[in-house]
């Protein structure tokens, strides 16, 4: 992709974004049935981040890890959830301050591709369900190897495509058919997620995505795939 091209990328995202942010959590569950919160479970656990540790979720929408995150470091600790989608960010405010989290949550509105932070300064850096988004999945991976520390881990959870090929055309099916249709008679929008579906297309797939991580100096990388591969977990260290 070119700079021009990215550039218009960016732009697209951000409008699709802006306008779904009311309607986004609900359309999460019904999209993956519920699953989404299964596998951030899963994720947490894996992290095994720890009281006082320091945070960043890029592209945190509107806040689920960020909160999740938050509660993990508790009061010692900090998090910071970074969007470029202010009505998305003004969701994830309002669940930050229900649940009582708002003193070590900072909110940031960040280009995802050029993080606003020194090298070496969080744990951990998170990105769920975005990576898929932005204009250039390397320079995101790079940024976000860049701001961890040492020993901090950066953490991928993404939609992605089933290693076997009949499930993955049928997985297929039901991404690029039915979802958009689904989104049409529950929130009445079906532009904005016929975005979804084309946002995989020319997405990596696990093993693609795993070899990036290598790229930005991550090692080792682990790879979890959930119900088969329609789901994809990585996990890289920065030695
Ligand atoms: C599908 S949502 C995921 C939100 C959240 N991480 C989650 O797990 O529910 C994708 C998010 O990526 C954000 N995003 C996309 N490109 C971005 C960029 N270049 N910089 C910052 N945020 C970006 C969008 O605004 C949107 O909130």
């Amino acid at each position: 992709m070119n700079q021009a091209q990215m550039k218009e990328k960016a732009e697209y995202v951000h409008s699709v974004f802006e306008s779904i942010a009311d309607e986004y959590d609900k359309m999460n569950n019904v999209i993956s049935f519920g699953s989404h919160v299964a596998w951030r479970n899963y994720t947490m656990k894996q992290m095994n981040i720890q009281p006082g540790q320091k945070a960043i979720d890029v592209a945190c929408g509107t806040a689920d890890w960020t909160i999740t995150l938050a509660q993990a470091v508790g009061k010692e600790g900090s998090v910071v959830g970074l969007d470029f989608s202010q009505n998305m960010l003004d969701v994830g405010a309002y669940k930050v301050a229900q649940k009582g989290v708002g003193n070590n949550v900072q909110l940031v509105n960040g280009d995802a591709m050029q993080l606003p932070y020194e090298d070496n300064t969080f744990d951990y850096a998170t990105i769920g369900f975005a990576l898929r988004n932005v204009p250039d999945v390397q320079t995101v991976l790079n940024e976000m190897a860049r701001v961890v520390k040492p020993g901090g881990k950066v953490v991928s959870l993404e939609v992605s495509k089933p290693p076997f090929i009949p499930y993955r055309k049928l997985f297929y099916f039901y991404f690029y058919n039915i979802l958009p249709l689904v989104a049409k008679w529950t929130v009445n929008k079906y532009e904005q997620y016929a975005w979804l579906p084309k946002s995989l297309t020319n997405f990596p797939d696990s093993r693609e995505l795993a070899k990036m991580f290598q790229q930005a100096g991550l090692d080792p990388v682990q790879v979890k795939l959930f119900m088969g591969g329609v789901a994809a977990l990585h996990i890289g260290t920065k030695p």
